[in-house]
């Protein structure tokens, strides 16, 4: 493995890298950067936590630096936190530089957001959607001359999930110039190749670690098989007994609702421990609140929602909990890879109801990897169930009090505002739907009960008949 210099990065720049403890280029690194230097478009997948993020923010500096001018570089990526997380490596390996970063991200000021844009920062780093809202409603600002164009997560973003990005993509490629360097990078980039190319503009330089596995070595996989009710308990035994053995720890815990995000939280709380949340019905500013004192280890437990399954570099997380079975692998392995980063241990625990092990099987089928079984004592499980189960109910009583449920029906109309329909038009016809939904099932119920009546007279009428035919045997012997 060579080192930074001999891929072509500037004295500073090893030097920056030299006092954040990057020594030795990643092979994601070594592969990708010498590309980009040249003037190739990039995709890179390479496994989570391997340095992706500074395969394209040195190459980028080392370009800047030779022609200082802004905008010069955009980053996308999906989530809030992340953009942050970006933004915070080009500020540091970028100081020497006296580099100007802006981030747009939803959720915060747009004016100061508008006023940041127009003053010509070297480095945009965006949400999507934020960022063509600015395009769409202001013309302070251009970004006709940008050389580089980056996708962090580029699958997700190119992907039509709950949140579709596309129709903010198209928006934002319009004012780009057709001349542009374009990078795409994730875990999972393979799972959608092609889609992705179709956004590099020349034929991209394409590398991927060869692996056969799609998770880390370092990660110690597990499951524990549980019925739904008991699966709590578990999950508070597991977080008792790290407590009990460990000093040094974190853990994630990944769910797949803000609601229940928000009852495990408040359950966690009544048992003691030091549990904080991160999902999307947050205000943004709690979120990031809650994110810097996990980070600061205030707190020890982060129970989250898909929000925080990508990109989020926290060395200290040595375990990450699945509460639900991720419904997709591609999920899945980005959850898991927000621990043994960087070359760490670390361990993940999925819990699995019977109702999930086929997602178990197709998980293992794509990580090329078996999961093992987590050892508990059943026992010690049993004995908290009861006092585990009533807390919960209790935080559920708790959370119905509150006006979580509205907010989150507020939340919804605030979308359909955002996307241009009416919210009371759209209730209408949701209603409309739901009643003929209702009517079709009231009709197809009568019908299949008509069919039963049919089936049960033709039956009736065969057995008459058979009896009938039977008599008039008997009769003729
Ligand atoms: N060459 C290197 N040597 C040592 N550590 C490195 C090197 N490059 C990056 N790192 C560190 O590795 C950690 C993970 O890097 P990064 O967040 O870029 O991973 P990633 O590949 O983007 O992961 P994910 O797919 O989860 O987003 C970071 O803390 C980063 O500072």
């Amino acid at each position: 493995m060579g080192d930074f210099s001999s891929l072509g990065l500037s004295d500073w720049l090893v030097k920056q890298c030299k006092q954040l403890g990057i020594n030795k280029p990643t092979p994601v690194q070594e592969n990708c950067m010498p590309a980009i230097l040249q003037g190739r478009d990039c995709m890179g997948c390479a496994k989570t936590g391997s340095g992706k993020t500074a395969a394209f923010v040195l190459p980028v500096l080392q370009k800047l630096s030779e022609d200082p001018y802004g905008i010069f570089c955009l980053v996308l990526t999906p989530t809030r936190e992340l953009a942050y997380q970006i933004a915070e490596q080009f500020r540091v390996l970028g100081k020497p530089l006296g580099l100007k970063e802006c981030i747009i991200v939803g959720g915060m000021d747009m004016v100061t957001q508008a006023l940041e844009l127009s003053n010509q920062p070297h480095v945009v780093v965006a949400t999507p959607g934020r960022l063509a809202d600015h395009i769409r409603s202001s013309n302070t600002f251009s970004m006709k001359r940008i050389q580089f164009l980056i996708l962090d997560e580029a699958d997700r973003l190119l992907e039509q999930g709950c949140t579709d990005f596309t129709k903010d993509l198209e928006v934002i490629l319009e004012i780009l110039p057709a001349k542009r360097q374009t990078m795409l990078f994730s875990a999972t980039l393979t799972d959608t190749l092609q889609e992705l190319k179709s956004i590099a503009m020349n034929e991209p330089f394409f590398w991927e670690s060869k692996s056969e596995t799609r998770t880390v070595e370092e990660l110690d996989q597990r499951y524990i098989l549980t019925p739904e009710k008991v699966k709590d308990a578990y999950l508070v035994h597991l977080i008792q007994t790290f407590t009990d053995e460990h000093d040094d720890w974190s853990i994630i815990i990944f769910t797949n609702t803000c609601k229940s995000c928000q009852i495990l939280t408040m359950m966690l709380r009544e048992f003691n421990f030091p549990t904080i949340s991160l999902h999307s019905m947050m205000k943004q500013k709690q979120r990031f609140a809650n994110l810097a004192k996990f980070k600061a280890s205030v707190y020890k437990i982060l129970i989250a929602t898909d929000v925080a399954a990508r990109g989020l570099d926290i060395p200290t997380v040595q375990v990450v909990i699945n509460h639900n079975t991720p419904g997709l692998p591609k999920i899945y392995i980005h959850r898991v890879g927000r621990t043994a980063r960087a070359g760490r241990n670390g361990v993940s625990i999925t819990l699995v109801t019977q109702y999930d092990i086929h997602l178990i099987h197709s998980i293992e089928e794509q990580i090329q990897t078996k999961l093992k079984e987590y050892p508990v004592e059943e026992k010690e499980v049993l004995k908290i169930l009861t006092q585990v189960n009533v807390t919960r109910r209790e935080c559920e009583i708790k959370l119905e009090s509150t006006d979580f449920d509205e907010k989150k029906e507020i939340n919804k109309r605030k979308q359909l505002i955002l996307e241009g329909k009416d919210p009371e038009l759209e209730a209408k016809r949701k209603a409309e739907l739901e009643k003929i939904r209702s009517q079709k099932k009231k009709f197809k119920q009568k019908i299949q009960e008509s069919i039963q009546k049919q089936k049960q007279l033709k039956k009736k009428l065969m057995k008459r008949r058979q009896t009938k035919k039977k008599e008039a045997a008997q009769a003729t012997a």
